[in-house]
């Protein structure tokens, strides 16, 4: 029998650099740098989902936050390339994780978690104790933080600023074909979603956050109105509010998602307000109204509709803790949900609901 000799392995270690998470209430801990080695702020916020870290990262609801994985091992399976991501770029502004793996080992894979974060210039922390920093943030709610290095940096609250002006598209672009024209609202669209409309014999125009859909210079037809998600407190999203009251007065098709929900309700005449710490991963059980029917759902928001608009009712319900999760209009065309029918990462179930939406258009 012959023995194969395996290849050498060139061995590259690179100089541990360490750094501290601090939180706004004080609360501080030491973590290994994984990524790039520079100062940071943003708000803390954690995802329980076990899977798809390329996607989150790339994911712009996640502009201004710093998010912690709590699954333990991350960066095993590597990055792969960019037409897997959810955007061209990492949105996140700092990645807590427990235990960072330098050698992905997967097909797909193109580079290492570190590489890209090292790339794109973001920083990440091993801090071990992801559970206590998690457990912390439940117990105290959502809260600003920072990655600290040589130099300090302010706190940094996204929730004051208008994110989705930052991570919108500005151009306006057609893509597909078919005999019906959905204008999607970027707010910062993930591009799965994109990818599932494309699956379904239909010609998407995406527009900016502020686009005017109904000014008389728009010059291209439209049968329905899709509202991506998107980074930030949805109250700052004022012009597409404004845009998406004019498509129920003028009753177009329209449906949400994530951000797209807050976003209806609050043209409809509902309220949204900031949850105590949100729902950040790919296992939410959410209700159908009238039935017991419980799907799966990935999610990604801090925001929650509190108050359900006139002529709208509850379409879904969170099983855990009986928060809002979709509302749909009686006798409209009207709807929108707050997890992601596109899912990436996370279970497929709810893709049923962009065919749910086509066939009203
Ligand atoms: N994924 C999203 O669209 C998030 C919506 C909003 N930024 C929130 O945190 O609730």
């Amino acid at each position: 029998m012959q023995t194969q000799m395996l290849p050498e392995v060139e061995l590259v270690t690179r100089p541990a650099r360490y750094a501290k998470l601090i939180l706004e209430d004080g609360t501080q801990f030491e973590g290994r740098s994984f990524g790039y080695q520079g100062s940071t702020s943003g708000e803390i916020v954690f995802s329980t989902g076990m899977v798809g870290y390329p996607e989150s990262l790339t994911d712009a609801s996640f502009a201004g936050q710093i998010l912690v994985l709590t699954y333990p091992l991350i960066g095993n399976y590597g990055v792969p390339a960019s037409s897997l991501w959810e955007d061209e770029h990492i949105h996140v502004k700092g990645l807590i994780v427990s235990n960072y793996i330098d050698t992905p080992s997967h097909v797909q894979s193109t580079m290492s978690l570190g590489d890209w974060l090292v790339q794109e210039q973001v920083p990440a922390l091993e801090i071990k104790d992801t559970r206590l920093l998690t457990q912390h943030i439940r117990d105290h709610g959502a809260m600003l933080g920072k990655i600290i290095f040589e130099h300090d940096v302010p706190f940094y609250d996204p929730n004051h600023e208008n994110l989705i002006a930052r991570v919108s598209t500005h151009q306006v672009t057609k893509y597909g074909q078919g005999p019906k024209t959905l204008a999607l609202i970027d707010c910062g669209a993930k591009k799965n979603i994109l990818r599932c409309l494309l699956k379904r014999n239909i010609e998407i125009v995406t527009v900016p956050w502020d686009y005017d859909l109904f000014a008389s210079g728009t010059d291209f037809h439209f049968d329905g109105i899709l509202i991506s998600n998107g980074p930030g407190d949805p109250k700052q999203a004022t012009s597409t509010i404004q845009t998406l009251r004019t498509a129920l007065e003028q009753k177009v098709p329209t449906m949400g998602i994530c951000m797209g929900n807050h976003l209806l309700t609050l043209a409809a005449g509902g309220d949204t307000t900031k949850m105590k710490f949100g729902h950040r991963s790919q296992n939410q059980p959410c209700i159908m109204k009238d039935s017991q029917r419980c799907y799966i759902t990935t999610q990604n928001h801090g925001f929650v509709v509190s108050d359900i608009p006139p002529g709208f009712e509850p379409w879904f319900t969170n099983a855990n803790d009986g928060s809002n999760e979709g509302i749909i209009h009686s006798s409209q065309p009207f709807m929108s949900v707050q997890f992601h029918p596109e899912a990436a990462p996370g279970p497929v179930d709810t893709e049923w609901v962009f065919d749910y939406f086509l066939e009203k258009i």
